[in-house]
């Protein structure tokens, strides 16, 4: 294994060269041009603090376990190893490819390697860089491409780079040279066109038929996401999946030359064409979970010519590896035990003696400076609480108002629903028998209007969003408390704008009690059932992992708080066994509060002459008797309604913590 100082760019060369490399390399001239001038994809440029470069990534004795948790309450734990007893070495300055068959252990050994397990996932071992044990420094010292890119699918390209921009680099970098930097990426990463195209979901088309970035596109916004803070440390998992052959070999080129500046650069890769393969300057093999060899591609040929592997001529080797080492279906076992023998006599040789020195030299050179912190760790600063919030306040904003099916739908839906009920009571809120029934009905529209569509609505929002939380989170961009903050905040607008149009409309088409301060309170109290109802689905879909299951849990529910109403049964005469729920139904709080706004202080209702041997309510009090609604209640409900939208936000934060913690 050669040191930092032993690498030379001209001993790093591509194994074979092609048609197809000379011609990336001339659509790269201008990149590579602008990295010769040490401009390239990873210089922040002058005032930002710089990171170390030259970094030696080394592991010894590496497992990998994947813990379960099955039976009643999960408490029965169990423990699969996926990586075992992995030891290697990556010197910056090269392209390093971890290769293996699907399911050999290459994503659990490099999030490892990382610092970046997933959630499930443990590991020991001593994984150090430049001989220190890796920490949670990793996240600032490193980037890591993910299998699975994920991205907020409303912004454009450039809006997404500003902002990761703004999270990961250093709060001192200067706006024109943060602007700069995301301009310098989208022009070497061929983006430059595609800056204003929104992201999307990674479909065709997004949902309004604008246009979205393709599979290609979207792998080179990732990489160029991990680009911005220019790491000396690069891994990738899986960057080729999905791509075709000549937007692979470009991305992989493109990671070359990154490599060739001095970083270290790991990636994982399937099954690369021999073009793909050329390009790697070393090879970490793996099979089963175990490492089979380290060094580069022509050694690695040697090594299992010498134990009876021989590849054939003009034959793809990255395929006669992955031939060599998979474990053949119905005879796993014999397949299990040659790679055993193969990872024995790797353990021997000198490739895997070259390794352990690099190694055991990384830890003593570690060991002797244990203190000494690396400049990065001391220098980086991150953003402010406040600038975090105020991103992702945008961030959401934007998300918001791009996705047509939360807004415009729904404000269309808003006046439409008032509208068609409004004209349906059209004179029939008198001050009569039949017009009691009537403001009731009217009460009870605007009550369920403004609670279905907000709660379900929002219900579906959090379990899409938690993959791409979890992995912001992980990556130590924000806190949690700060993401679901900017999420309720940015939704605000939308919750007050909503129920006062409906209410605006609905009010005066039913004729409701004509006085300015029922009116206004009015519109205070269906506002505030709007805001619980999306704090009880924000609840809801944070405390589940999926909507499905969030839906099976939340009809029950609503159905239960909805009966104890006041509306279907006289509250008085609940059995005592269901009684209870009306203290946590808003329905009930919002409902008597109307009934209130509409009935305290009337006494001139008529009674139907015509037929005396009819019950007849002729004052107000009476109308809220009949709900068991009392008068002097108005400010209970609304502390009631204040205190259950509170303690929703607060459960739905601590099931959105721990739902990201776990995904
Ligand atoms: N969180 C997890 N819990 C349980 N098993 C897991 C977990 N993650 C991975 N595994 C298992 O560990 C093994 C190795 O998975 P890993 O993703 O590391 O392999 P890989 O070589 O990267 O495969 P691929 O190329 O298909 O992505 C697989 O059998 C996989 O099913």
């Amino acid at each position: 294994m050669e040191s930092s100082g032993d690498v030379s760019p001209a001993s790093l060369r591509p194994l074979t060269s092609s048609g197809l490399h000379e011609s990336i390399s001339q659509e790269l001239d201008y990149f590579y041009q602008e990295t010769q001038a040490g401009e390239g994809v990873g210089s922040l440029g002058a005032g930002a603090p710089q990171p170390p470069q030259g970094l030696t990534l080394t592991w010894r004795d590496v497992n990998v376990y994947a813990r379960s948790h099955t039976g009643f309450f999960r408490r029965r734990t169990s423990q699969r190893r996926l990586v075992s007893d992995a030891t290697g070495a990556v010197a910056p300055g090269g392209l390093t490819a971890l290769m293996g068959g699907s399911g050999a252990g290459k994503s659990s050994l490099m999030a490892a390697l990382a610092h970046r397990l997933p959630a499930g996932l443990t590991a020991d071992g001593d994984i150090r860089v430049n001989g220190r044990p890796v920490g949670d420094f990793m996240h600032r010292l490193s980037g890591y491409m993910h299998q699975e890119d994920l991205f907020v699918a409303e912004l454009t390209v450039r809006e997404h780079l500003t902002f990761m921009a703004r999270l990961r680099l250093d709060r001192r970098t200067r706006p024109a040279q943060r602007r700069r930097r995301v301009e310098q990426l989208l022009r070497q990463l061929g983006l430059l066109a595609r800056a204003d195209t929104r992201i999307g979901g990674g479909g065709a088309a997004g949902a309004d038929g604008a246009k979205v970035l393709s599979g290609g596109e979207r792998k080179r916004l990732a990489f160029a996401t991990e680009m911005l803070t220019d790491p000396p440390l690069l891994f990738c998992d899986e960057p080729t999946t999905g791509l075709d052959a000549y937007s692979a070999h470009k991305l992989v080129h493109m990671m070359q030359r990154v490599a060739l500046q001095g970083r270290t650069v790991l990636c994982t890769i399937h099954q690369p064409s021999s073009e793909l393969f050329a390009l790697f300057h070393q090879l970490v093999l793996v099979a089963d979970g175990r490492v089979v060899f380290i060094g580069d591609a022509p050694s690695a040929l040697d090594f299992f010519a010498g134990h009876g592997y021989r590849c054939p001529e003009a034959y793809n080797p990255a395929e006669f590896f992955m031939r060599a080492l998979a474990l053949t279906p119905g005879s796993e076992e014999s397949s299990r035990v040659a790679i055993r023998r193969l990872c024995e006599h790797f353990a021997v040789s000198d490739a895997a003696r070259r390794v352990d020195l690099t190694v055991r030299l990384q830890q003593r050179l570690g060991d002797a400076e244990e203190h000494k912190e690396t400049c990065w760790e001391r220098d980086h600063q991150t953003p402010p609480a406040a600038l975090v919030l105020l991103l992702l306040l945008q961030r959401c904003a934007l998300q918001i108002r791009r996705d047509s099916s939360v807004h415009t739908v729904r404000l269309i839906e808003k006046i439409a629903v008032a509208l068609t009920a409004g004209l349906c009571y059209v004179g029939a809120a008198a001050l009569t028998q039949s017009g009691v029934q009537a403001v009731q009905g009217a009460l009870f529209i605007l009550v369920t209007e403004n609670t279905f569509s907000p709660m379900y609505g929002v219900l579906a929002h959090w379990p899409a969003e938690r993959p791409l939380l979890a992995r912001e989170l992980r990556a130590g961009l924000y806190r949690p408390h700060l993401y679901y903050i900017a999420k309720q905040a940015a939704m605000l607008p939308g919750l007050v704008v909503e129920p006062v149009l409906f209410v605006l409309i609905m009010y005066w088409l039913v004729g409701l009690r004509p006085t300015f301060y029922a009116f206004a309170m009015s519109l205070l109290v269906v506002t505030i059932t709007m805001n619980v109802a999306t704090a009880c689905g924000s609840f809801f879909g944070n405390a589940f992992e999926s909507v499905s299951v969030a839906m099976a849990y939340l009809v029950p529910f609503d159905y239960a708080l909805m009966i104890t109403s006041g509306l279907f049964i006289k509250l008085s005469s609940l059995p005592p066994l269901v009684g209870w729920v009306r203290h946590a139904s808003w329905f009930m709080y919002a409902n008597e509060a109307l009934s209130i706004l509409q009935w305290d202080g009337v006494s001139n209702i008529t009674c139907n002459t015509a037929r005396p041997d009819l019950p007849c309510l002729s004052e107000g009090t009476q109308v809220l008797d009949q709900y068991s609604f009392l008068p002097q209640h108005l400010a209970t409900d609304l502390w009631a309604m204040g205190t259950l939208y509170c303690t929703f936000h607060l459960l739905a934060y601590i099931c959105l913590r721990w739902r990201a913690s776990i995904s």
